[in-house]
């Protein structure tokens, strides 16, 4: 068993996880219990001096400003696409010789995200990674959000019919789903909500973030029937794989699901015409919708240049797709799933899928992956290595350079016998991950650790705290425990003293204790 996440699965599984509240009079103690597990030792790698885009080291002079140096010594993005296992199908082979020239002729490229939850998912950030990839090559990304096609349901790979989204719902998923975009594609930590009646531009208008509800509210069925409907042939629309493995099915297909490839294709449509996008990205299941787009650009404005590119699915090593449809779902907001949570995630992940992960996910030099492959086979390899640089690279571009400090900072004071100085902060980020309890000040000042252990919830009995605690593996705040008659002293308590009182003094504001216990030495494997 390695890494973190493993560990809590099995370690917390005896606890019940509560809620972790904090509040000036109460004391929260999050409890956890460190079973069978490895220390794992983590450091931050330097970044690599290869421009980020094209594997090729960038050689910068001072007089050539870099941006325009990443531009002239950028390669195919298609080419670099496929070398990472990142296309399964191109709509045409012309779409490679249209991007060999971004400066001039960038292209630019959507990707549409249905709000049908309150945030993206593992599955949606390999859209993110090839948005971004086209952007790191000199090319423009629209991130697309479908505000109005959530509201109809696409059938692609759905058994079942979707239930329908009333309009609150879709109003917080369609925020959610914006704040994650633009703090991954926006490049930086800005975790600020944005106005969703406008439409963004981040620095040099290399990404733009639209919704699609904009242009459908206005679109009366009609003009729809007259512009659209007319062009598109039943013919064709029943032969997409959504269409006919749900007219196979015993439930059949609604009028309105049937239609969802419209309204997707004619937002390609849209978009080429009035946003000058000429490429739409998807995973391989949203291949009959960009065909259907592709198809609406030629028989309706008569032009060629509209292409498609799909990725395979990001499959787990069982074969199932990683969505939000599944328990454990890895979520890209951190409110639903902490940076730390996703790091250990990407930590623990078999070596049989590390390679491919590094390859897909991240930005890294294929030979520097090629090394770390190589080095995984010899003797010597230290565990995880490979998978401290997936996690890290993944965090970092998911949850920004801050995202990575907190779950780097979390994991380390997670680890037995860690010697981390545990402050506010990194048990308030820790707390949300580990069962944890809120209990008055008065409840634990002065209390014997021994019947906290008990009132907390972390022991059954007091006799299993004392057994613990001789066999030297209880400890408090990171420091172990040696005496039955600890009691909980003032020191123990770390305080939060960020919060400013009435005369400018700073304030006792919360109160936070820590406790842990983990298994002594000799009981590790
Ligand atoms: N595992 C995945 N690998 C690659 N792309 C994915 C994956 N899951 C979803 N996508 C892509 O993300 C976009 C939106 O996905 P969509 O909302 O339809 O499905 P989902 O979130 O996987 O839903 P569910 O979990 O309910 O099956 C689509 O372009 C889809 O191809
Ligand atoms: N159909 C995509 C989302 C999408 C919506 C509108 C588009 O124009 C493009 C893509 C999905 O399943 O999530």
């Amino acid at each position: 068993m390695k890494g973190i996440l493993s560990l809590q699965r099995t370690a917390m599984a005896p606890f019940k996880a509560s809620t972790f509240i904090s509040s000036n009079t109460s004391v929260a103690l999050p409890l956890f219990h460190l079973n069978k597990i490895r220390p794992i030792h983590l450091s931050i790698a330097k970044s690599s001096s290869y421009c980020c885009s094209c594997s090729i080291r960038l050689t910068h002079s001072a007089s050539q400003p870099k941006q325009h140096q990443h531009r002239v010594v950028c390669r195919n993005v298609v080419e670099i696409l496929e070398e990472r296992g990142l296309v399964e199908s191109v709509t045409s082979d012309k779409l490679k010789s249209s991007c060999l020239d971004p400066t001039d002729s960038p292209l630019k490229v959507y990707c549409g995200f249905d709000p049908t939850a309150e945030s993206l998912h593992l599955g949606n950030l390999l859209g993110i990674i090839v948005l971004s990839w086209f952007r790191r090559c000199g090319h423009k990304a629209v991130a697309l959000i479908g505000g109005a096609t959530a509201r109809i349901g696409d059938p692609s790979g759905k058994s079942l019919e979707r239930p329908e989204l009333d309009a609150n719902t879709l109003e917080t998923n369609t925020l959610g789903i914006s704040n994650t975009l633009t703090r991954i594609l926006g490049g930086n930590d800005n975790n600020d909500s944005i106005n969703l009646n406008k439409n963004y531009n981040f620095g040099d208008s290399s990404l733009i973030v639209l919704n699609n509800y904009d242009w459908w509210k206005e679109f009366r069925l009609l003009d729809f029937l007259k512009q659209v409907g007319r062009f598109a042939r039943v013919g064709s629309m029943i032969t997409k794989e959504s269409v006919k493995k749900r007219l196979e099915s015993e439930q059949g297909m609604s009028y309105t699901e049937f239609t969802y490839q419209l309204l997707q294709g004619y937002d390609f449509l849209y978009l080429f015409q009035n946003k000058g996008v000429n490429v739409q990205i998807g995973g391989s299941d949203q291949w009959g919708n960009i065909t259907a787009g592709t198809e609406l650009i030629r028989k309706i404005l008569q032009v060629e240049g509209a292409y498609g590119l799909t990725f395979p699915l990001l499959l787990k090593s069982d074969g199932t797709k990683f969505g939000k449809s599944e328990d454990g779902a890895i979520w890209l907001s951190p409110s639903l799933l902490s940076p730390y949570k996703f790091y250990q995630y990407f930590f623990s992940v078999p070596d049989t899928d590390v390679v491919r992960f590094l390859k897909i996910l991240t930005f890294l030099d294929l030979e520097e992956i090629s090394k770390l492959e190589t080095e995984m086979m010899k003797p010597g390899y230290v565990p995880n290595t490979a998978q401290r640089r997936l996690a890290e690279e993944v965090t970092r571009f998911v949850h920004g350079e801050n995202g990575l400090k907190e779950a780097l900072k979390a994991t380390e004071a997670l680890k037995p016998g860690s010697e981390t100085k545990l402050d506010w902060e990194t048990i308030e980020g820790i707390a949300e991950d580990v069962p944890s309890c809120s209990l008055d000040y008065d409840k634990v000042l002065n209390i014997s650790l021994v019947d906290l252990s008990v009132s907390a919830g972390l022991f059954e009995s007091k006799s299993a705290v004392r057994r613990l605690l001789k066999q030297g593996g209880l400890y408090l705040n990171n420091n172990k425990v040696n005496s039955e008659d600890k009691r909980i002293e003032a020191d123990d308590i770390v305080e939060d003293f960020t919060e400013e009182g009435p005369h400018g003094h700073m304030h006792r504001a919360n109160y936070k204790v820590i406790l842990s216990k983990y298994v002594a030495k000799s009981f590790l494997t």
